[in-house]
């Protein structure tokens, strides 16, 4: 029987389909480019048709593939969520079984789950939680809260030892679908590819990803355990041809795929990568000089290549991590503060130190938490003399000093509670609607409402005055024409922050009734007056431009965030910006520690396979053998030095 609509899709759709009709799981394997996050929408759409009263779970990672999904299959029967939100929403309701997994796990010394108590934990632990286990951003194992990494160690233990639970989940959700594969937990794939299989009820895995591009250590990394014709095994379809990338960059990504897949250009006309029923050709350039000034790079592409760097949207700059982007955008001061605090970083030595003590057959090291922070610290110098004084070399300079001192005489046991994390900061991921930790943003509630304040600001700057009048917290007081008045008044006098203090523009939108202080910026302050003492008094024009950063209104990203993207130019700035878990030199080489290599290898794949017309290397001196290599791969005529 035809189906509706199937045949107009792609050949890969339809073997697809030919699985989920057998009731097969399946893998949707293919390179860069070949159209996986298009053919998952077609796959979606088209199960939607055949079985109209099936739901259907979607798991994600990237926010451009969550947007792509939503924008394009909008259906009441249709979920689009991260993993752990998946996981966390099918087992939340059983809270007398979660409490008694905790307690299992904490008491079995293999298990990575650990609460700080001295005893075995007994198994009425938490019959007093009044609020129950939760799932939160952060770790308070003996409050019931668990956090992302506990999440799916819990998960995998709970569908393990409960074949009603995968029941319970296949009965709600009768397909199942995992983008980016690659990167998911070997404890999730294990949930749902050998623990649900001990339930009897029947639903459909379908894995969607490229091996090649897992560019996290905590993912599984490839399915080949589980690739197989049987039930319960996954049915691998191939995706070869590529959509995305001219001909040179296909020519270059078929070099650095090191498990022998090769790609060819798509022959569909319509796809992105052809021009008049021919495949484009591109541009590949591996540039090089000796100074490492990314700045005359780019003068080189702007220059002789017409590249438009202003241009956002067309052109990207990727860089290896946050901190190799925050002088270029502007944000420094803020992430140092959350990234690069010394004294933060003293207390975690000393907590690190306790922490393996514990672990190791060393002797224990017992503190008493009620001492000063400073006592404890001298103690620990004591211990530790052989190594350099921290604290003297920080308190040689003034600013240290001063944060030291703000923090010296309070018990340890507040400070140990000081938690900086540069994911609160600089997370992408945006909070949904209801502003709630639910979809995953790790940004904490200060940067939340910074975002909050900005977006009013970007609203009204911009002219969208529907959507400003829609979030302002205003809108609640508009009851005559007056009042919009006095808005337009209001807005106008916080747009221009010129050189006022983060703390000065909360205020002042709090007074002008634009972004009231709610609840949890004040509890937030409160718990976490350190932190805030220091953002408080970096200008706001600072948090603008990381603003505009994580909206992507900048030409930077990481190379990491940008997996799933893609643009007509790409600069890849071949820096590791001091981390050893990757090194560019040896990329070029072929050699060096095989993880350190397999991982350089898997992130350059994927930023050189972002690019759609042009793409640009760019290698700071780079040895003689180096530039031999990348002779090879790019051809002699596109190594340039400037
Ligand atoms: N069948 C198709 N017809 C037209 N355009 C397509 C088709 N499939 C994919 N494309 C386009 O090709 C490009 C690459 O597709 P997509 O982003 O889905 O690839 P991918 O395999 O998910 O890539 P990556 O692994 O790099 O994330 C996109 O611009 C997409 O819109």
């Amino acid at each position: 029987m035809v189906k509706e609509g199937l045949l107009a899709l792609e050949p890969e759709v339809q073997e697809i389909f030919q699985c989920i009709d057998n009731n097969r799981n399946f893998l949707l394997s293919g390179g860069a480019g070949s159209g996986k996050t298009f053919s998952l929408v077609h796959v979606i759409r088209q199960v939607i048709i055949e079985h109209p009263t099936a739901k259907v779970a979607c798991m994600t990672y990237t926010n451009a593939a969550v947007k792509e999904i939503e924008e394009r299959v909008n259906h009441q029967n249709l979920s689009v969520s991260t993993i752990h939100d998946f996981l966390w929403d099918n087992i939340k309701h059983f809270q007398k079984e979660l409490k008694s997994a905790i307690i299992t796990l904490a008491n079995d010394v293999e298990a990575k789950i650990s609460i700080d108590e001295e005893r075995a934990i007994p198994t009425d632990y938490f019959d007093n939680l009044e609020k129950g286990i939760q799932y939160k951003e952060y770790l308070k194992l003996k409050e019931g809260i668990i956090s992302h990494d506990e999440l799916l160690i819990i998960s995998h233990f709970l569908f393990e030892n409960h074949p009603k639970l995968s029941s319970i989940v296949k009965d709600k959700f009768q397909f199942i679908f995992i983008d980016e594969y690659q990167d998911t937990s070997k404890l999730v794939v294990a949930i749902f590819l050998d623990h649900f299989k001990k339930s009897q009820k029947i639903n459909l895995i379908g894995f969607f990803g490229d091996a090649m591009q897992s560019i996290y250590d905590d993912g599984i990394g490839n399915l080949d355990e589980y690739k197989g014709n049987t039930a319960g095994m996954v049915c691998e379809i191939k995706k070869t041809q590529n959509r995305r990338s001219p001909l040179k960059i296909i020519e270059l990504a078929n070099r650095l795929r090191t498990d022998g897949i090769v790609q060819e250009p798509s022959t569909d006309e319509g796809a992105p990568n052809m021009l008049a029923g021919q495949v484009k050709e591109g541009n590949i350039l591996f540039i090089h000089s000796r100074n490492g000034d990314v700045a005359a790079a780019k003068q080189y592409l702007t220059l002789n290549h017409n590249w438009i760097f202003s241009n956002a949207k067309e052109t990207k700059e990727l860089n290896l991590t946050h901190n190799l982007i925050a002088d270029k955008v502007g944000f420094r001061t803020l992430m140092d503060i959350y990234d690069g605090d010394p004294v933060v970083g003293l207390k975690n030595d000393i907590l690190n130190k306790i922490k393996n003590s514990n672990k190791k057959s060393l002797p224990k090291i017992v503190i008493n938490e009620n001492d000063s922070f400073d006592t404890i610290v001298d103690e620990f110098q004591l211990r530790n003399r052989q190594r350099q004084l921290k604290k003297e070399v920080l308190l040689q300079d003034d600013k240290n000093a001063k944060l030291y001192n703000q923090l010296k005489n309070k018990p340890f046991s507040e400070v140990r509670k000081i938690y900086l994390s540069k994911d609160a900061l600089v997370d992408d991921k945006k909070q949904n609607e209801e502003g709630d930790s639910k979809k995953g943003s790790k940004r904490d509630s200060l940067i939340k409402h910074l975002f909050k304040i900005q977006n009013n600001i970007v609203l009204y700057k911009t002219g969208r005055y529907n959507e400003f009048l829609r979030v302002t917290d205003y809108r609640y007081k508009i009851n005559q024409v007056a009042d919009k008045r006095t808005l337009k008044n209001n807005i106008e006098s916080l747009v221009n922050v010129g050189n006022k203090t983060i703390e000065e523009v909360i205020n002042n939108a709090h007074e002008k009734g634009i972004c009231l202080i709610d609840d949890k910026l004040e509890r937030f302050i409160v718990k976490n007056e350190y932190l805030y003492n220091r953002v408080k008094e970096v200008q706001f024009d600072e948090f603008q431009k990381l603003y505009d950063y994580l909206e992507g209104k900048t030409p930077f990203s990481t190379q990491h965030k940008t997996k799933g993207t893609e643009f007509n130019n790409v600069l890849v700035v071949l820096d590791n910006g001091g981390w050893n878990n990757y090194n560019f030199e040896n990329l070029f080489l072929n050699k060096g520690t095989e993880s350190v290599l397999k991982r350089t290898q898997k992130i350059f794949y994927v930023c050189c396979t972002r690019a759609k017309e042009n793409l640009a290397v760019f290698y700071h001196n780079p040895s003689k053998q180096v530039i031999a290599s990348a002779t090879e791969w790019f051809g002699a005529k596109n190594v340039v030095t400037i």
